[in-house]
């Protein structure tokens, strides 16, 4: 397979931070809706891969290709623009803003807070906040104080906030943590679902969880890959069991 199949391609991808390699020579391909877990035991790298692919961290060597485009070389705000995003742990919502105008100000037309809050409410903005907003179950809400809301719709208004921008690989940083059951069921058909027209990437720790989104899961260690496959290929795995499942 030839690097333009994949939306993304990383390759050889190193990261040194004073001499030690949170990330070494890592090669890690993604198809098109594909959903990607990588799992590992702390300090295996997991974030720095996201950093990496998000532009906040810069490589020391190698190359992470976005539908054929080097990302290495561009800022955070161009690979955003490119078409990836990125949701921390903790949530970056508007506490004092409503769910709907949460969504309205991260329409990619709106520059900021202000400029997008006072921008006319084409129906385009319109069309796409409800269709949103029903993705991540919060059409029934759009008039409430994002300060309101739970931990769990305040996880979900956060990746509405990233869909608002149609970005072709999403990238979250354990999702489902702090989450109550009930929501983390909630979060994996969310994630099922999404992935249907783009690909993404998600750490987790929590297996149950990983056992309902992912199609093929990554394991890191020492900033290399441990193994690559399907979950139960994974789970089974001896080497995996010894230095991450087995604890
Ligand atoms: N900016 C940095 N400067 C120095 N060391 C760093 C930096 N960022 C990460 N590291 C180190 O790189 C290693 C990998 O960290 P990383 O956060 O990517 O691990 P992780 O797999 O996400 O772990 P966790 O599950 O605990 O979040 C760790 O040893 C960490 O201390």
């Amino acid at each position: 397979m030839s690097n333009t199949d994949f939306v993304l391609a990383i390759e050889d991808l190193t990261v040194s931070f004073d001499g030690f390699k949170a990330v070494d020579k890592l090669n890690m391909y993604i198809d098109k809706n594909e959903l990607r877990v990588v799992i590992g035991p702390n300090g295996a790298g997991k974030t720095t891969v996201l950093d990496l692919i998000c532009g906040k961290t810069k490589s020391t060597a190698g190359s992470i290709k976005f539908k054929n485009r080097e990302l290495t070389k561009l800022s955070e705000h161009e690979i955003v623009r490119a078409g990836v995003g990125r949701k921390f742990q903790t949530p970056s919502i508007y506490e004092n803003l409503t769910v709907y105008q949460n969504l309205e100000v991260s329409y990619p037309k709106g520059r900021g807070v202000f400029g997008s809050l006072f921008f006319k409410r084409t129906d385009e903005v319109v069309t796409q906040v409800h269709k949103i907003a029903k993705e991540i179950m919060m059409e029934d809400i759009l008039g409430m104080e994002a300060a309101l809301l739970s931990h769990g719709q305040k996880q979900w208004l956060e990746i509405g906030m990233l869909l608002m921008q149609e970005p072709e690989l999403l990238m979250l940083d354990e999702p489902v943590a702090g989450m109550s059951a009930k929501e983390r069921d909630q979060t994996a058909e969310l994630l099922n679902r999404i992935c249907q027209n783009r690909s993404v990437i998600v750490i987790e720790h929590d297996m149950e969880f990983v056992k309902k989104i992912a199609h093929k899961v990554t394991v890191l260690h020492q900033g290399k890959i441990l193994a690559e496959g399907p979950m139960d290929k994974v789970q089974a795995n001896e080497k995996v069991i010894e230095v991450y499942l087995g604890h």
